[in-house]
């Protein structure tokens, strides 16, 4: 059966950031997941996260630069990219035990195209994933839709797949997020039944689920909720799916969608 990871960057916002995760253990929780977690010291972020008994399955590395959506494919932002992960990133990874880290790409800049500035984040990303690698963590790279994040470089599942493969490294994977692909591409059944085949040559390191359009809890808009949880847990996928999505009247007052999955 799914295992959920609560995003406690968007659900939780009724409490402090350092609650969030006794929080969300309150509600039956084993993992939480968290977009920027910088402005609170590790140390005491592990802590909480001890004391609260939820693992920490997903953070961000730094967004960069004032309305920055990341900066790994930003052509002459690669020294300050290489900082942000040595610096940030991995440490944060490391003091909260955290085994994946979602790296932005990024705005393609202007007056520039997604064919020139590719070979930035592939070159990025190799080096992080050496330096990653050594930390125990692997990196994902996720395709936004571009109605919420205009000029992102990473929209689509088969960009991000292809993306890995020009890495060629194995701690290198994709996030899909089914609210960002449904909105972009759609044909998520025929998706998730490609990408998260253990045959096919680039993986999936991370699930997100959030409702379409309105990124409120996965039990409603378009999608067909019971259809997808079932068939992402008859194609067996062992990882974490993340409920990264904006409660629509309270968090625990929209939990009703977890109840069937609560493991404890
Ligand atoms: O927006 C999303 O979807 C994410 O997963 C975030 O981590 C990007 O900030
Ligand atoms: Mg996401």
């Amino acid at each position: 059966m799914p295992r959920f990871a609560a995003n406690i960057s968007l659900m939780y916002t009724e409490w402090p950031f350092v609650d969030r995760f006794a929080a969300a253990a309150d509600d039956g929780f084993e993992a939480v997941e968290c977009q920027f977690p910088y402005e609170v010291p590790a140390e005491t972020l592990a802590r909480r996260r001890e004391a609260a008994g939820v693992e920490l399955v997903l953070l961000n590395a730094p967004p960069g630069p004032a309305g920055a959506r990341g900066i790994a494919a930003v052509p002459g932002q690669e020294t300050a990219f290489r900082a942000s992960l040595l610096e940030q990133a991995l440490p944060y990874a490391q003091a909260l035990g955290c085994p994946r880290v979602h790296v932005m790409s990024g705005f393609v800049p202007d007056g520039r195209e997604r064919a020139d500035v590719q070979p930035t984040l592939v070159d990025n990303l190799r080096w992080a994933a050496d330096e990653a690698a050594r930390a125990g963590v692997t990196l994902l790279v996720e395709p936004l839709n571009g109605r919420d994040n205009p000029g992102y470089f990473l929209n689509r599942q088969d960009h991000g797949h292809e993306i890995v493969a020009a890495i060629g490294a194995a701690n290198v994977a994709v996030q899909f997020d089914l609210y960002h692909a449904q909105i972009v591409e759609g044909d998520l059944s025929v998706k998730l039944a490609r990408y998260l085949d253990p045959a096919h040559p680039t993986k999936v390191g991370h699930l997100q689920v959030a409702a379409v359009p309105d990124r409120g809890e996965p039990d409603a808009g378009e999608l067909a909720w019971g259809h997808l949880f079932a068939l992402i847990d008859q194609l067996g996928w062992p990882g974490w799916v993340g409920a990264e999505y904006r409660p629509r009247a309270g968090t625990r007052a929209g939990l009703g969608w977890f109840q069937p999955w609560r493991r404890r």
